[in-house]
């Protein structure tokens, strides 16, 4: 059960009413953390890759970024016995896309959201064919992720979330197997000013009228113990502040299954270096430093996998 399409971990998510946390790397200390993670919560991994984590790993070269994503992740995976998968994540370029595809990725985001609809859901569409004619599977979006902030002219952000009207057409016409609703989150660490608000009305209209698996993207919750952690050891996150583990609990319940993170992580692991070298001056022997933020980075995923109702699912 090792290396496996997306669509079979979502499927499952969706019809057991639980999510599995998507989770951004950039190097090998992040996807230990997260495969000791996911084995110790016998929970079903995702692990994702934005197209600048490609660029980066390739040195610049897209093709051999992608395979070494492909090469790392499936080396840990054919070994255990959980279920892993890899995915593109906000996929922009038919560049990245095609490279992902034949490196081996298990899925492929086409993140079209910043087109008007119509170009949305004809570039999103291509995307599906190209992807299910090699039993990759695809995630699109729509709507464009802007937080819900207080005082702030309402209408304008509702203009800019997800139309369920919109969803049900484009699920159809397009074929894609799960869609990212924009409902009020936002990437980073500072995604409301105020009050956090999700707009879960219309995510409910959203999953009972297409069925699939649905995405958050912008998921991190900020855990304010890391925060501070971090700040204590010289950090300045002054206002950071992410989607609450309640709120992220109640998206489950209305239909999210992915929930997408990357900001918790590099929070974690900032937080952990951080300390250790603050009081470990004389290290410099790289295995060494990166243990405890890796210890970090575990613990944080392991809570989530556990919040988000995926521990005991592999
Ligand atoms: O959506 C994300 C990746 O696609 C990550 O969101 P965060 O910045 O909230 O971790
Ligand atoms: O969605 C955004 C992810 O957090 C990836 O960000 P990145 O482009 O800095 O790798
Ligand atoms: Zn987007
Ligand atoms: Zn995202």
């Amino acid at each position: 059960m090792p290396y496996v399409n997306t669509k079979d971990i979502l499927e499952k998510a969706s019809e057991g009413f639980y999510a599995v946390p998507a989770l951004n790397i950039n190097n090998l200390e992040f996807l230990q953390a997260i495969i000791e993670a996911g084995l110790e919560e016998s929970a079903p991994v995702i692990i994702e890759t934005s197209e600048g984590a490609i660029k980066y790993a390739g040195n610049g070269n897209i093709m051999r970024g992608a395979k070494l994503f492909v090469d790392m992740v499936r080396e840990y995976a054919d070994t255990i016995d959980i279920p892993v998968a890899l995915h593109l994540d906000h996929g922009k370029h038919f560049e990245y896309i095609i490279a992902a595809i034949k490196a081996g990725y298990s899925s492929v985001m086409i993140d079209a959201s910043e087109h008007n609809f119509e170009e949305n859901l004809s570039i999103t569409k291509k995307v599906v064919e190209i992807a299910h004619s090699v039993n990759v599977s695809v995630e699109a979006e729509l709507g464009r992720l802007v937080g819900i902030e207080d005082n702030v002219v309402v209408a304008a952000h509702e203009a800019a979330l997800v139309d369920p009207d919109e969803a049900v057409e484009f699920v159809e016409k397009t074929g894609v197997d799960f869609l990212a609703p924009a409902i009020g989150t936002s990437h980073g660490a500072f995604k409301f000013k105020g009050e956090a608000r999700l707009d879960f009305d219309r995510l409910k209209k959203v999953k009972e009228r297409t069925g699939i698996p649905l995405v958050l993207h912008g998921a991190s919750s900020v855990p304010q113990d890391i925060v501070e952690l971090a700040e204590k050891f010289g950090a300045d996150f002054k206002g950071a502040k992410g989607v609450p583990s309640e709120i992220l609990k109640e998206t489950v319940k209305y239909g999210i299954n992915k929930v997408n993170t990357d900001t918790d992580l590099r929070m974690a692991f900032i937080a952990g270096l951080r300390e250790f070298l603050a009081g470990n001056p004389t290290e410099f022997d790289p295995r060494k430093y990166f243990k405890v933020p890796k210890e970090y980075v575990k613990g944080l995923i392991k809570e989530r996998m556990r919040l988000l109702g995926c521990s005991n699912k592999a």
